[in-house]
C-alpha cells in the first residue's frame, strides 16, 4: 500500500515502562462505572437525541446500574441545558447516581455549566483542554505553561463556583484531553498542577481520567502510561485515575482492560461502544469479559435483547450481529463441528449438574444474557452435522434420534439447505424430517392390526399378528406368527405376492415429551441383501403401533412404487 511512509507513531510511551500490570491475568473487581452514552455518546450521533429520548435513555442507564452519568455538555445548546434542568428540577435524579457534565476551560462556559446545576444534590464537573503535542502546534498555538495555565485558570474557577453554591456536593474531575499523544511527563506536570488547586481529600476525591481521545499505540503501550501516570500523581491515594478510550485501533476494551490491571480505577464508556469515530469503549463488553472471567461487573445486562433494543432505538444505530455477547448471532453455531461440540457439552453440563460453565464455543450461558438456546444457538444451513440436526429434532421436538441414524438426517437435511441455498428454521428441519421417515404410509399401509396371544407357540411371548395390508392400491389380509408383535407384523407383510428382502438390524423406541406426552417415537433400521440400510421413524399413541409404524416406513423407503408394478 502507497503512503505508509507519511505516517509515524504519535504517541510517547514512558522511558522506563516497569509494566507490572503484566503480571495479572484478569481483572479481578469492577471498575467505577461512568457512562458517556448521553455525552460523548449523543455528541456523535447524525442527530443527537431530543430532550425525551435522553430522559428515556438516562432512566435505562439508572436501570443498568450506572452510579455515575455524563448527561451532557450544559453549555453545548438548549436541548443540553432543558435536559439536565429536567432531570433536577423533576427529580429523576435517583440518591444513589451522581450526574457528570462536561465543560471546557472557558469562563463563560464554566459559569453557564454551574448555573445548569443549580439546585442538584451532588454532581462532577469534568473539565477538560487539549494538551497532545499536536493539538499545542496546531490548533492551540501556545507553549506548554500556557496550555498548563488554561487548565488551572478552569479549575480555580470551578472551585469558586462550588464554594458559592453549598448545596450541591460537587466533585471534580479533569481530563488532559489528547492524553495519547501527550508526552507522559507533561500530562503528569498539568494534571498535578490541577491536583494541586483542587487538594483532594479521602472525603473529596478528585478524578483524573486520562482519555485515548484518539487511540495511537497498542494497548500495552497505553497501559504503560497509565502506569507512569499512577506512580507520578500528586496525593494519588485521594485521586481516582479514570480511563476513557477510544477504538480507532480497534483495541479499546484491550486498552481498558490493561489499564485497569495498570492502575486504573474507573471506566467512561458506553454501551455497545457509540461514540466520537470508531466509537468510546463498550462498556457491555468489558463489563461482560469480567462476568465471563467470574467477577460481578456491578451492571446488569440480564436482558440483553432489551439492551440492544433500547440502544437501537434511542441512537438510530446498529447493533452489528457479531458484537460481542450482544450481537444477534453471537451464540449462533452453523458448523457441524462446533454443533456436536456444543451438544455433547450441553449434555454433559445437565447429566453432571455442573455449578460453572465450560461448554466448549459458547464461552457463555446464553440464558445468563436472556438469550435461549433453541432459537439463538444451533442453526442449520448447508455447514451443519448430523450432531446439530439431531440436537434440534430433539430438543425442539422430543426426537432421540438413534446415533446410527444421524449421519443419513444430517446430510438429507444439508442438501435440502444446499440446494435451496438458505438457512432451515428447526420447523423446516422438522418437517423435512417426518416427510422423508415418519409414518410413511405409501404405498404400503396397513390398515387394521390385531394380535392374539399363540398359545402353542414355543417362545413365551409368541404372539399372531392378523392384519389387512393396502400394497399398491390392493388390499389383503394375512396372519402370521413371531415372536413379538412387530416379528408377527413382519412375517405377515412377507407373505404378501411380492418380495420383501430385509432383515432387521435394529430397533428403539421412546416416549416424545415435547410434541405429545402420550405419544411414543420407534425408529427401525432394515438392511437389504446388498447391505443397503433403510430407516424408518413411527409415532402413535400406542407403542406397538408405533414400532409397526417405523417398520412400514422403512419399507416403504426401501420399496418404492415401481417395486410393485406387476
Ligand atoms: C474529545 C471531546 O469529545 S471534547 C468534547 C467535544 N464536544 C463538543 O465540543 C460538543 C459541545 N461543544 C459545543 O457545543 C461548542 O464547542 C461550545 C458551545 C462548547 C463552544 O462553542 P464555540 O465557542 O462556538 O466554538 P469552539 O468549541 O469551536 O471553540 C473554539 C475555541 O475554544 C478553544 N477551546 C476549545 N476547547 C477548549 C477547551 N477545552 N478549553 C479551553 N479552550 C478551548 C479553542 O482553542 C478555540 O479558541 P479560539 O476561539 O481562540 O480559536
Ligand atoms: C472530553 C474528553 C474526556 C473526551 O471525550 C476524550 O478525550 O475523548
Ligand atoms: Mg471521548
Amino acid at each position: 500500500m502507497k503512503n505508509y511512509n507519511k505516517y509515524k507513531v504519535g504517541y510517547f510511551p514512558p522511558d522506563k515502562p516497569h509494566n507490572e500490570w503484566v503480571k495479572k491475568d484478569h481483572v479481578e473487581k469492577a471498575p467505577i462505572w461512568c457512562s458517556v452514552d448521553l455525552r460523548d455518546g449523543n455528541q456523535a450521533l447524525i442527530v443527537p437525541m431530543s430532550l425525551e429520548e435522553k430522559v428515556e435513555f438516562f432512566k435505562y442507564l439508572v436501570k443498568i446500574g450506572f452510579k455515575q452519568i455524563e448527561v451532557g455538555f450544559p453549555a453545548a445548546s438548549k436541548t443540553e441545558y432543558q435536559f439536565l434542568r429536567k432531570l433536577v428540577d423533576e427529580n429523576l435524579i435517583p440518591d444513589d447516581v451522581t450526574v457528570q457534565v462536561l465543560t471546557q476551560s472557558r469562563k463563560h462556559i464554566i459559569k453557564k455549566t454551574f448555573e445548569s446545576l443549580k439546585g442538584v444534590k451532588k454532581a462532577i464537573v469534568h473539565l477538560y483542554n487539549s494538551t497532545s503535542l499536536a493539538q499545542r502546534e496546531q490548533v492551540f498555538k501556545k507553549e506548554k505553561p500556557e496550555i498548563i495555565k488554561i487548565a488551572t485558570d478552569g479549575a480555580a474557577l470551578m472551585k469558586e463556583y462550588a464554594a458559592q453554591n453549598p448545596e450541591t456536593e460537587f466533585s471534580f474531575e479533569y481530563s488532559p484531553e489528547s492524553f495519547t499523544g501527550t508526552e507522559v511527563d507533561f500530562a503528569a506536570d498539568i494534571c498535578n498542577a490541577v491536583i494541586d488547586i483542587w487538594e483532594p481529600t479521602a472525603d473529596n476525591k478528585v478524578i483524573i481520567n486520562l482519555p485515548g481521545t484518539v487511540e495511537m499505540s497498542m494497548p500495552h503501550v497505553y497501559a504503560s502510561q497509565i502506569e507512569y501516570m499512577c506512580a507520578n500523581l500528586h496525593n494519588r491515594e485521594n485521586v481516582i485515575v479514570s480511563l476513557h478510550p477510544h477504538n480507532d485501533r480497534g483495541t479499546a476494551v484491550a486498552d481498558a482492560e490493561l489499564g485497569l490491571l495498570a492502575g486504573g480505577d474507573r471506566i467512561e464508556g458506553t454501551l455497545f461502544g457509540n461514540g466520537e469515530r470508531t466509537g468510546n469503549v463498550d462498556v457491555v463488553t468489558l463489563a461482560m469479559n469480567m462476568f465471563c472471567h467470574g467477577v460481578d461487573p456491578q451492571l446488569d445486562f440480564s436482558n440483553m435483547p432489551e439492551v440492544v433494543e433500547t440502544y437501537e432505538k434511542y441512537t438510530d444505530m446498529k447493533v452489528h450481529p457479531r458484537q460481542p455477547y450482544g450481537g444477534q448471532l453471537v451464540f449462533a453455531a452453523f458448523s457441524g463441528s462446533h454443533q456436536d461440540a456444543i451438544a455433547k457439552g450441553m449434555r454433559w453440563h445437565k447429566e453432571k449438574d455442573l455449578k460453572t460453565w465450560s461448554v466448549p464455543y459458547l464461552p457463555l450461558d446464553p440464558q445468563d444474557v436472556g438469550r435461549e438456546y433453541e432459537a439463538d444457538v444451533i442453526r442449520i444451513n448447508s455447514q451443519s452435522g448430523k450432531g446439530g440436526v439431531a440436537y434440534i429434532l430433539e430438543n425442539n421436538f422430543g426426537y432421540m434420534i438413534p446415533q446410527q441414524m444421524r449421519e443419513e438426517i444430517g446430510y438429507m437435511v444439508k442438501d435440502i439447505s444446499d440446494k435451496e441455498h438458505k438457512e432451515l428454521t428447526p420447523v423446516e428441519v422438522y418437517q423435512a424430517f417426518a416427510r422423508e421417515y415418519v409414518n410413511v404410509f405409501d404405498p404400503i399401509d396397513i390398515t387394521d392390526a390385531a394380535f392374539r396371544k399363540a398359545s402353542d407357540f414355543k417362545a413365551n411371548d409368541g404372539m399372531i399378528a392378523d392384519i389387512k395390508v393396502r400394497i399398491a392400491g390392493k388390499v389383503y389380509q394375512f396372519e402370521a406368527v413371531g415372536n413379538g408383535r412387530l416379528d408377527a407384523i413382519s412375517n405377515a407383510l412377507k407373505m404378501s405376492p411380492y418380495t420383501f428382502d430385509y432383515k432387521f438390524i435394529t430397533y428403539s423406541e421412546h416416549a416424545l415429551s415435547s410434541e405429545s406426552s402420550s405419544k411414543a417415537a420407534a425408529y427401525v433400521c432394515i438392511e437389504d441383501k446388498n447391505g443397503d440400510v433403510f430407516w424408518g421413524v413411527g409415532t402413535h399413541e400406542d407403542i406397538i403401533l408405533a414400532s409397526v409404524n417405523a417398520l412400514v416406513s422403512a419399507l416403504n423407503r426401501q420399496n418404492k412404487k415401481d417395486h410393485f408394478v406387476e
